[in-house]
């Protein structure tokens, strides 16, 4: 933790709750906003670093809270290109089985710089194969989350339900209940940190109603309210899934939610598409969060997140980027505009503003994570910041700068910190040798691919 005092000076424009005067800039005080500086107010006492501001528009650390880190080896993979979600997945479960821990490693990291660089300072992932070999499959991303210095929650996924059972994945790719909680706790108890600042958290995540048990969704639950972490699950992404559901356990997927003891404000949801009018009013009065990834949802062509209607119930909506082989890029701010386009077609112009979708990638994701100390520039939050300069081509011309970086379609940041440490440097990432990353990571798509 940096233990200087640090004055972001005159930042050109800031997002800031209720549209609270911070233009005098930001302190940063051992980590965490100290003070909010109003218009030409300077700090009280003197600083160690002073950052001129005055080309940078600053928002608070966007906030992912879904992805499927190894997935970026099989982004636009042809023989899925045009695919629905089942057969997308069936197409790919034997691709992604051949995983190895080198090649998780450097899915991940290319994952988290692509996020880190589009402003992102926290990030969910999802992973939820661990083949022979791939037992330590959520220690290498700790790793990995450490050598970047971001912010991540790490959900152990699971499946249990193989084809040979009526599920959808091949049988090699699931394992035993009894494998998959024992893990589950393992990882809890060695890298769950809790309160302010935490760095590395662990949700339990058992992947989808057609790829796991019942039993496993009702003993994730048990052990999630026992060692107090959050539960995380696809659901009510496509109409085959609730198919699935009718046909398995004669239950619409709220109903399914609720039997096995999900419906609670310690469960968030991927995509929440397919809910009817009561199951909105259920989910908003549980206090689910919902995370909402337009990019994914129109690629697979899986339907259009009811988000206003879930959060007038009380739901908490969040963004996520998604897997890579479904969005198929990993950058939070590129989400964040097509949320604002996909949301204005269902619910028009005036209620989808830049600024209710910049409040779903900051402060609405991090309610999703159960994070209160982070998504918003407040004092007393931790110094998660994302500084944009608008001297881009795309930029020329525009006048309102917070508007701009939704509507011309801002991609990478030029700082960011996280923790009061900068982790992005002149729109580099500090200690990674991209270049590298690349070439390393491109063989090993190449790999995986190879015999298919
Ligand atoms: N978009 C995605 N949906 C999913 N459901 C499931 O079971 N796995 C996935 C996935 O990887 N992506």
């Amino acid at each position: 933790m940096c233990a200087s005092r640090i004055w972001i000076k005159n930042p050109q424009a800031i997002f800031t709750p209720d549209d609270v005067d911070a233009r005098g800039g930001i302190i940063v005080e051992n980590g965490k906003i100290s003070a909010l500086l109003a218009a030409g107010e300077t700090p009280l006492q003197p600083c160690d670093t002073i950052f001129d501001a005055r080309e940078h528009v600053v928002l608070p650390g966007l906030i992912n809270t879904h992805h499927h880190f190894y997935q970026t080896l099989t982004r636009a993979w042809a023989p899925v290109v045009n695919e629905p979600l089942f057969p997308w997945l069936k197409t790919l479960y034997p691709v992604w089985a051949r995983l190895t821990p080198d090649a998780l490693k450097l899915a991940s990291q290319v994952a988290m710089a692509e996020l880190l660089l589009s402003g992102c300072t926290t990030t969910s992932d999802h992973h939820y194969l661990f083949p022979e070999g791939m037992e330590n499959a959520i220690d290498v991303q700790v790793e990995v989350v450490n050598e970047l210095g971001m912010r991540a929650m790490l959900t152990r996924g699971s499946m249990s339900l193989g084809e040979n059972d009526g599920g959808l994945p091949p049988q090699h790719t699931v394992q035993s209940g009894e494998a998959i909680l024992e893990d589950s706790l393992r990882l809890i108890r060695r890298y769950h940190q809790r309160g302010e600042g935490a760095r590395i958290q662990i949700a339990l995540a058992p992947c989808s109603p057609f790829s796991v048990t019942e039993e496993i969704m009702q003993e994730s639950a048990r052990l999630a309210a026992v060692e107090d972490v959050r539960l995380h699950t696809h659901l009510a992404e496509t109409l085959d899934e609730e198919d699935f559901c009718l046909a398995r356990f004669g239950l619409r997927t709220v109903d399914y939610l609720e039997k096995v003891g999900w419906l609670s404000d310690r469960t968030w949801l991927a995509h929440g598409i397919h809910f009817n009018v009561d199951e909105i009013q259920r989910l908003g009065a549980a206090g689910v969060g919902i995370c909402h990834c337009p990019v994914s949802n129109m690629r697979l062509a899986s339907g259009i997140c009811p988000t206003l209607d879930l959060e007038e119930a009380g739901a908490i909506i969040g963004l996520g980027v998604d897997g890579s082989a479904s969005n198929d890029a990993s950058s939070l701010m590129f989400e964040t505009r097509q949320a604002l386009y996909l949301q204005r077609l269902r619910y028009g112009a005036k209620r989808i503003t830049p600024q209710k979708v910049l409040g779903w990638a900051t402060e609405g994701s991090a309610r999703l994570l159960g994070r209160p100390d982070l998504g918003e520039i407040r004092v007393g939050k931790q110094a998660d910041l994302a500084l944009f300069r608008l001297d881009d081509l795309r930029f020329s011309g525009s006048h309102d700068p917070l508007s701009a970086m939704i509507l011309c379609g801002a991609e990478s940041a030029d700082r960011v910190m996280v923790g009061g440490e900068w982790r992005v440097v002149d729109g580099e990432i500090c200690g990674l040798d991209c270049e590298r990353l690349k070439a390393q990571h491109r063989e090993a798509a190449k790999q995986l691919v190879a015999t298919f």
